[in-house]
């Protein structure tokens, strides 16, 4: 069933503009501009200027780009050239264009980057940004504008309406702070991974790689819950795992590293999480819950509030964790793609089988680190809301 908001977007030189969104379930149909005489004196014209702004769509998120849901196309471009902004659009041409472009930025600017995206792009984008010496007077500010399917970024923001997001940019609503960054390296000690939303072993990354396969793909949101059904039932989730620092140490289901608090715009597992904040944090279930609890306990997310505690529970690890460690997976390997090695990164996909130092290595080690809110030569910020 398709429903219809309209939200105001911003007053300018006697015009209010306000958009028409429609909605599908979680899809977006529809984005229209629309244009009426100021209810009151409207502010006088302003120049909308930013250093290099960058409206970057990744064009395939979420279920793509229709010429109905084009926010670019058919909301950001016409409202910024009719404030007389300077900007660029770079739309992707293919999986490889979002790290492509962060890898070219130059690295005596500044950015500012609207992402029209989800997570994965800005997991991309992150990973592309060249290594360099770090330059005092660059930096990155990235804007997330949700259009992709999970939306942990921007939901975690607080700017889970597109619209809205844009609306409070053009407003200067946001907060513009350090944003927080992690870095994995996995088991052949050579591949790095920077992220900023999950790592995640067991039930979570077999979702996402589950969810990736062609049948759900044409579906939103709703992918993931299809995909979750087969996995209770087939997979034995016995995630062996250790973390000596952390005195962490068991057979898990359900293992997660999360710097944000919403995985999707209701989900809420890990409610201590805040994302201005430098610290992840541990949320692991025991594989000793049988299948139906682990179910209420995975699903209890879409209860949990904001600043909730997670109640106590022997089955149930959540833990602050503000300094760097190792994981240590120990898992006995059944077949050549056994699922219990998948390994999801913000959304990037692994299978850690794929990145051992040896072939006869018995012990798989991820180290985590926390970095500076830096990458190469820029300074790392994120808007938002608090
Ligand atoms: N023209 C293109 N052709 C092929 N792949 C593309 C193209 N444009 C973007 N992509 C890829 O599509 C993916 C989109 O991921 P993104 O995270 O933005 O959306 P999502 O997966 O729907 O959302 P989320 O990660 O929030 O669940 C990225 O991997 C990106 O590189």
């Amino acid at each position: 069933m398709i429903t219809t908001v309209r939200k105001h977007l911003v007053d300018f030189c006697g015009e209010r503009i306000s958009v028409e969104i429609d909605k599908d379930g979680s899809k977006y149909t529809k984005f229209a501009l629309l244009s009426e005489p100021c209810p009151q004196e409207c502010a006088p014209p302003q120049l909308f200027t930013r250093e290099n702004l960058i409206v970057l769509d990744s064009v395939h998120s979420g279920t793509g780009r229709t010429s109905g849901n084009d926010i670019t196309v058919n909301v950001i471009e016409p409202v910024l050239r009719r404030l007389h902004a300077r900007y660029q659009v770079v739309k992707s041409q293919n999986s490889k264009s979002v790290a492509e472009f962060g890898n070219q930025l130059d690295p005596t600017q500044s950015y500012t980057i609207l992402f029209v995206s989800g997570d994965t792009s800005v997991s991309e984008f992150f990973n592309g940004v060249g290594a360099g010496v770090p330059s005092p007077r660059s930096s990155l500010t990235i804007l997330p504008i949700a259009m992709g399917t999970g939306n942990a970024l921007a939901n975690s923001l607080n700017l889970n309406c597109p619209v809205e997001a844009f609306a409070s940019f053009l407003r200067g609503e946001l907060v513009t702070a350090e944003f927080p960054l992690y870095r994995a390296i996995l088991p052949d000690g050579e591949t790095s991974v920077v992220f900023f939303i999950v790592l995640s072993l067991g039930f979570h990354a077999n979702l996402l790689h589950a969810a990736e396969n062609e049948k759900y793909k044409s579906m939103g949101v709703e992918r993931f819950q299809e995909a979750s059904g087969d996995i209770l039932q087939n997979y034995k989730l016995q995630e062996q795992i250790t973390l000596d620092k952390q005195g962490v140490a068991g057979s898990y289901a359900y293992f997660a590293l999360v710097n944000v608090p919403n995985l999707e715009a209701s989900y809420i597992p890990s409610p201590q999480s805040d994302p201005f904040k430098h610290e992840l944090h541990l949320l692991a279930y025991s594989s000793s819950l049988n299948r139906k609890q682990l179910l209420e306990r995975i699903m209890a997310g879409y209860k949990n509030r904001r600043g909730d505690e997670l109640t106590a529970d022997p089955y149930t690890t959540y833990k602050r964790i503000s300094e760097g460690f190792e994981i240590k997976l120990q898992n006995k390997q059944e077949g050549p793609n056994d699922p219990a090695f998948e390994l999801c990164l913000d959304g990037q996909l692994y299978n850690l089988l794929q990145y051992k130092s040896d072939q006869h290595q018995e012990e798989l080690t991820i180290q985590v680190e926390l970095i500076d809110s830096a990458l190469g030569s820029f300074d790392i910020l994120v808007m938002g809301k608090h």
